[in-house]
């Protein structure tokens, strides 16, 4: 968010001249109005860094979100009340508070503000994960959950996971054959959009390069834009520089671009006429991929209490890829490049993993089940590095006390599930990279990551916690538990401990270069 002093700079200074003076009236304005506005109704707020006028807290939020977070949270403390310019913002750094947030007062913590490239994008907010709380969001999340993401339903996607496992290792045995390197994070991308354009579309819409391409650089706009820092959301009165820097119409071609891809989704399915009840009591049941069953929905309002329209469709099978691709494929990307810098490490999970496939090619399922040195490495991989760090934004919607502070109605509510997993409080050796805290016996054997345990939050927690971590560490272990059992990885050259281990800057905490190995057949 140090951005935001960037962005209006460059809005500003590409403007004429005439713009810039009204620029600065505007500012004028703005001011005075801060200055002669009433003083706030609660007097008893948390702790609170100084603020600007207009701008409030934004500038103290330089580099990346969470860590900035993370700093002024030492200074301030655990419970923290920021002004994201008109935003009033509260910021919880610790397990504690992480409980009373998203287990004691979840009912009322349990609302997502509204951000206006999220409302564009996901038609309205018709989605799940962004969408406010309230009915409609109850049965669009049960929907999901009873069609895709339950654990039944997730054990019986099994093969088509497995077949997608086996095409990414034939991918790194063909590149290892001929001396290239492997682009892991590009086959992580491509194996879990795969595995959820499968599951949930019925098939694959990347076929061919540069139609693979089109689709990943359209979603990682998408992506971009569901974390990108729009000045319109925290100084509405300055939304005007958005026309000025081009960001609305890279935001108007993005969404034609997702609409159209949809389009073809449905097009598809509506053309096989496979169309089935939710109930499940249509006839194609065992064909019928989520998409099926979304658009069976919307024939068959009758069975909801809020009809589901062509755009609400739409949403929430964006909401699915969207939720369930990147997040995914970050955490098989820093799950590696931890491995990679801690050797020892490698090859004693290697040895868990390979004891127990004893020489088969392709490890499945049932053979995950004793791998427990590969679930703490996965564990602390997502302890370190959870790819939603700060989780997604709640919003409160009712005045609450917190630890006998007021907490206003309609605040932004931040989780720092990154701070929160590195305090030490609750850590031995935070910072160290050492799975074996979870294994039994272990600093923190019995911590796991389903919401229970709120000094170790990747997935959230409460009402609008994660519903696809079934789905999600399915694929992840196995496919970890694959590439390290057929191969050796080591980096093409250079000191392992060197590997760039820096984030980007987005919603998601993702790799900021590439992961690039080389893998040696082990069998
Ligand atoms: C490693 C992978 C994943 C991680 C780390 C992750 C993490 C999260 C987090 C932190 C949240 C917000 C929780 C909160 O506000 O308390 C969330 C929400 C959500 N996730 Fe995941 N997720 C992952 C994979 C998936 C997958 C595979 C799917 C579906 C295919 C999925 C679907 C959703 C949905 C629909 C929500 C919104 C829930 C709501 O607002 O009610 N996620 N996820």
């Amino acid at each position: 968010m140090n951005r935001v002093l960037q962005f209006l700079e460059r809005g500003i200074t590409s403007a004429n001249p005439f713009l810039m003076y009204l620029c600065f009236f505007l500012f004028v304005l703005l001011v005075i109005k801060f200055k002669t506005q009433g003083a706030t109704k609660y007097k008893n707020l948390p702790p609170s860094p100084p603020k600007l006028p207009i701008i409030g807290n934004l500038h103290q939020l330089r580099g990346i979100p969470h860590q900035a977070y993370r700093a002024l949270a030492q200074k301030y403390g655990p419970l923290m009340y920021l002004h994201l310019g008109c935003k009033p913002t509260l910021v919880v750094s610790s397990a504690d508070l992480a409980r009373a947030v998203m287990k004691t007062y979840d009912h009322v913590f349990a609302s997502r503000p509204e951000m206006m490239f999220s409302k564009r994008l996901l038609y309205g907010l018709m989605d799940v994960a962004f969408t406010p709380y309230g009915e409609y969001w109850r049965q669009g999340r049960k929907v999901c959950v009873v069609q895709l993401l339950n654990a039944k339903k997730v054990q019986s996607f099994q093969s088509s996971r497995e077949e997608e496992i086996n095409l990414m290792l034939e991918k790194i045995e063909h590149a290892s054959l001929s001396n290239s390197v492997v682009n892991l994070s590009e086959m992580f991308t491509s194996f879990t959009n795969d595995n959820v354009c499968k599951i949930a579309f019925g098939r694959k819409y990347n076929e061919g390069e540069l139609a693979g391409r089109q689709l990943r650089t359209i979603l990682n706009e998408f992506t971009y834009f569901l974390g990108a820092f729009n000045i319109a959301d925290f100084i509405p009165s300055l939304a005007w520089v958005n026309y000025l820097n081009g960001l609305n119409a890279r935001l108007e071609q993005n969404f034609s671009q997702i609409d159209s891809f949809l389009d073809e989704v449905i097009e598809d399915h509506i053309g096989k006429k496979k169309i089935i009840n939710d109930d499940g009591g249509g006839k194609n049941e065992e064909e019928a991929d989520f998409a099926d069953v979304m658009l069976g929905i919307e024939k068959d309002a009758s069975t909801h209490f809020i009809p589901f329209a062509r755009e609400c469709t739409k949403a929430i099978l964006l909401d699915m890829f969207a939720a369930g691709t990147d997040t995914t494929s970050i955490t098989l990307d820093w799950t590696m490049s931890e491995l990679i810098r801690h050797p020892k490490i490698m090859k004693e999970v290697q040895k868990e993993v390979r004891d127990i496939a004893r020489g088969k090619l392709l490890i499945t399922e049932n053979d995950i089940e004793g791998m427990h040195y590969l679930r703490s490495v996965l564990k602390e991989a997502l302890r370190l590095h959870p790819p939603l760090p700060l989780l997604v934004p709640r919003e409160s919607m009712e005045y609450i006390t917190l630890q006998g502070y007021d907490i206003p109605a309609k605040t932004m509510v931040i989780i720092n599930a990154a701070a929160i997993g590195r305090d030490p409080k609750y850590w031995e050796e935070p910072e160290k990279f050492w799975p074996k805290r979870f294994l039994k016996n272990g600093t923190s054997a019995s911590v796991d990551f389903r919401g229970q345990d709120f000094q170790f939050i990747p997935f959230g927690a409460g009402k609008r916690g994660c519903p696809g971590i079934t789905f999600a560490i399915s694929a992840v272990e196995l496919a970890l538990a694959n590439i390290l059992n057929r191969f050796d990885w080591a980096l093409p050259n250079g000191n392992a401990k060197d590997l760039d281990m820096q984030e980007g800057f987005g919603i998601t905490a993702f790799k900021n270069t590439e992961l690039v190995l080389t893998a040696k057949p082990h069998y």
